[in-house]
């Protein structure tokens, strides 16, 4: 980062102003002087020299660039940290908020001043870097198993035993000085691609060069036909050798005579299911109401997504999983399944009478567990490591809700058993309270390297850091982030200010444990339907017992609320998030009394969560620009808190959760008939927003935007109305209750415009100087 140095304009500002006051004043005195020809084209001549010089200019030119050139021995911007030990001491201290870490992260938001990136001299020399350290990580990570338990989860489950039987390696400090690579692919489960699309100097290459504006487009691409991962990368180490300088234009066309365009593995779908008038909607009494959810029901064809079989003959081509049925994408460059959205997107079929789709979407995440013993974040190879919060098992529950159909209930029972023991495996840990020893679970993914989907993003940031220890571990915490799905939040920053103090594995979060909380629950009653009597009871034990774990981990009576516990702090992180009402919806607790549902309710209140025009906020950071952080709200969050106040037995709750519904479905009617579009994330502050922030552009489509005002519509289609836009005005809560004073802009921080007065002011200053050397020349 360029040190930014005053002009001399800056320096000298006060004298010239104090000069030029008394100049001008003289040669008013003198005017017929001043005006002279000669006078005029000196007044002329230095005025555009100043404006040469403008230091707004040079302020701007210093903003764009925003790392330094690798220094010799020093932690260059790509650079992967080899395998090795890590410091204890760099695994637990904070990086302190500089103006330079800060400024580094806030252009590497993905916002477009990251298109000015380093000199081609240093990137190749970065590029080389990352071939050593890449090289190093492939053979690593082809070693024999020991840190991957997640490819070992073909067991499947005895379900007569407790949950906690097999116990984890304890992923502890100590574990973690000893932790080597670990790639988001490798050739164990993406064999013939994973040295394009999980790792590698081409992978690096094009991210550091700046080749496509969003980093997944690249690892979207697949590999044109007869076209091998060996041929592709032998002509790139033969055309870029890592001695030489990449030239972006030549490694662009390098691209685009290898790989065919993004999407090109997909087929136009059909949705035979689909009916243009659902009959459950004649239940939505409100016209208005009913016509919109008429055209989110038209927007399921959109989002119909088909598979080539070329994909399912010829995987080493592509980066996407093959899957056997037709989906339904949440949209925009989401083309491939998500886990958990698609909870909320089979809430939205169900309400529009589409159970075929609905069903061939489960069978896919069915056939997703058997293959890998799990379900990835999403349907590519570079998913691979990771998953999203566990909602399959309530997903066919939602499904058998509608159906009863015990045949598929019967197929899919031991797969869901398959992908609880994944989490039981390789992602629970110990928490002590007391003397009590509790089994929790977390997000944490083993892998440690820049996501390919962010590759960009991840190793720009990672250069701030002194080690590659230390950015080895913030890969990780920010893996495990984008596991939780929520991508990125100050939830998961030990500073709860930004994204360069992530830890996201020193959380247990409140929600993932509810989830996994329902699933015993539901897996109980699975077992029941199908006359299992013994499961039955044996799930219901486990499901019991961790209620009460779960209280005695996360529940915080002078909270009056559920929240996350931090391992390293060992206490709980009281800041508002809407997971304070998760175990609301999971049913993760025994009968609250009204009394403490109610304080729940007010303390969410007090906190200044529920006043929104447009719902509830995904938090109060205000600061950050991430887009789970104020003022964005998503749908499946509010969806979320709005079921578990209905489900709750309270009255209170109850009213409250009907408001909600209204406040988030009436904003997203409004802000649909202001862009004809559906979004991934809403501002609930203005109410007229789509959401923004965060490291891509906002999206459209939406599958779970879709799906969770379908749903409400059929939950309170007697009582909703569209009312008079906007739905009720806007009151922000406290100045307290916001970290920060300043709002997020909904567009990113780099594309906000100058301010004018800014710029008038240094306009003036100019003239005045000019006016200056001018009257000076004519004394
Ligand atoms: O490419 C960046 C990240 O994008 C995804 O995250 C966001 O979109 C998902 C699909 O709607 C959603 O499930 C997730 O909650 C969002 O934050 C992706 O899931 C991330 O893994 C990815 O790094």
């Amino acid at each position: 980062m360029r040190v930014k140095t005053l002009t001399p304009f800056e320096e000298g500002s006060f004298l010239v102003y104090i000069s030029s006051v008394f100049i001008i004043i003289r040669s008013l005195i003198r005017s017929s002087r001043l005006l002279t020809m000669r006078s005029v084209a000196l007044y002329l001549v230095v005025l555009a020299a100043c404006v040469g010089a403008n230091p707004r200019r040079l302020r701007r030119e210093e903003a764009i660039v925003p790392l330094e050139p690798a220094k010799s021995g020093s932690s260059s911007l790509l650079e992967l940290p080899e395998p090795g030990p890590i410091e204890e001491s760099e695994l637990v201290g904070e990086v302190p908020v500089t103006s330079k870490s800060s400024e580094t992260a806030d252009s590497l938001r993905g916002t477009p001043s990251t298109k000015e990136e380093l000199p081609a001299a240093a990137a190749s020399q970065l590029a080389d870097d990352i071939a050593t350290d890449t090289a190093a990580a492939v053979r690593l990570s082809t070693k024999p198993k020991q840190e991957s338990a997640e490819e070992a989860t073909t067991r499947t489950s005895s379900s007569t035993s407790s949950i906690f039987e097999v116990f984890p390696e304890q992923d502890t400090v100590e574990a973690r000085l000893h932790f080597s690579f670990h790639n988001v692919c490798d050739e164990s489960n993406a064999p013939g691609r994973s040295k394009i699309y999980c790792s590698g100097r081409l992978l690096a290459s094009v991210n550091l060069h700046h080749i496509f504006p969003d980093s997944k487009t690249f690892v979207d691409r697949p590999i044109k036909v007869n076209q091998t991962e060996d041929e592709i990368l032998a002509d790139f180490e033969s055309r870029f050798p890592p001695s030489s300088e990449i030239d972006p234009d030549q490694l662009r066309a390098f691209v685009e005579q290898h790989f065919e365009p993004e999407g090109h593995e997909l087929e136009k779908c059909e949705v035979p299911d689909w009916q243009p008038s659902p009959p459950a909607f004649d239940r939505i009494a409100d016209a208005q109401m009913r016509e919109f959810a008429h055209k989110l029901n038209d927007i399921w064809k959109e989002l119909c997504r088909k598979i080539s079989p070329m994909v399912r003959d010829e995987p080493e081509r592509f980066s996407l999983l093959h899957v056997p049925n037709n989906f339904i994408a949440p949209g925009g460059r989401f083309r491939e399944f998500y886990y958990w959205d698609t909870y909320w997107i089979v809430k939205g079929l169900l309400a529009s009478g589409m159970y075929e789709t609905t069903r061939g979407m489960l069978e896919n995440f069915g056939s997703i567990v058997e293959r890998f013993g799990f379900i990835p974040n999403g349907g590519r190879v570079y998913y691979l490591k990771r998953s999203q919060p566990p909602l399959l098992t309530a997903m066919v529950y939602e499904y058998y809700e509608v159906t009863r159909n015990r045949t598929f209930l019967a197929e899919m029972l031991p797969l869901l058993e398959k992908e609880f023991d994944f989490w039981r495996e390789n992602r629970s840990v110990s928490v002590d309270i007391g003397s009590v020893s509790h089994k929790m679970f977390q997000y944490r993914t083993p892998a440690n390297v820049p996501r390919p989907e962010s590759y960009r993003e991840d190793a720009s940031i990672a250069s701030n850091f002194p080690s590659k220890g230390r950015q080895q571990q913030f890969y990780k915490d920010v893996g495990s982030a984008a596991e939780s799905g929520w991508d990125f939040s100050t939830r998961w920053f030990a500073d709860h200010k930004t994204l360069l103090n992530i830890r996201t594995t020193q959380v247990v979060p409140v929600d993932l444990n509810a989830f996994l909380c329902y699933n015993l629950n539901l897996m109980s009653f699975f077992h029941g339907e199908l006359g299992n009597t013994n499961k039955e009871r044996a799930w219901l034990n486990d499901f019991n017992s961790f209620k009460v774990s779960f209280r005695d981990v996360f529940y915080k009576p002078e909270g009056k609320g559920w929240y996350d516990y931090n391992l390293q702090e060992r206490q709980h992180n009281t800041d508002f998030f809407p997971s304070i009402a998760i175990p609301l919806f999971t049913g993760c607790y025994d009968e609250l009394s009204l009394t403490q549902s109610g304080d729940l309710l007010d303390r969410m209140a007090e906190m200044g969560a529920l006043n929104l025009t447009g719902g509830i906020p995904t938090s109060l950071a205000s600061h950050t620009q991430e887009q789970w952080d104020y003022p964005n709200g998503w749908s499946p969050l509010n969806h979320m808190v709005i079921e578990g106040m209905r489900k709750s037995g309270n009255p209170r709750l109850q009213q409250e959760a009907f408001k909600l519904a209204q406040r988030w479905v009436r904003s997203n009617l409004h802000v649909y008939n202001l862009d004809h579009a559906m979004w991934e994330k809403y501002n609930v502050v203005t109410n007229e927003a789509r959401g923004g922030g965060g490291e891509y552009e906002v999206q459209a489509g939406f599958g779970w935007s879709n799906g969770v005002v379908l749903d409400l519509m059929l939950t309170y289609g007697d009582r909703l109305t569209a009312g008079d836009e906007p739905a009720a005005p806007s009151a922000a809560p406290s100045s307290a209750a916001l970290e920060a004073t300043t709002p997020a802009p909904s567009t990113p921080r780099s594309t906000r415009p100058n301010t004018s007065s800014a710029s008038l002011s240094s306009t003036v200053s100019l003239l005045l100087v000019a006016t200056v050397v001018a009257s000076i020349a004519n004394w």
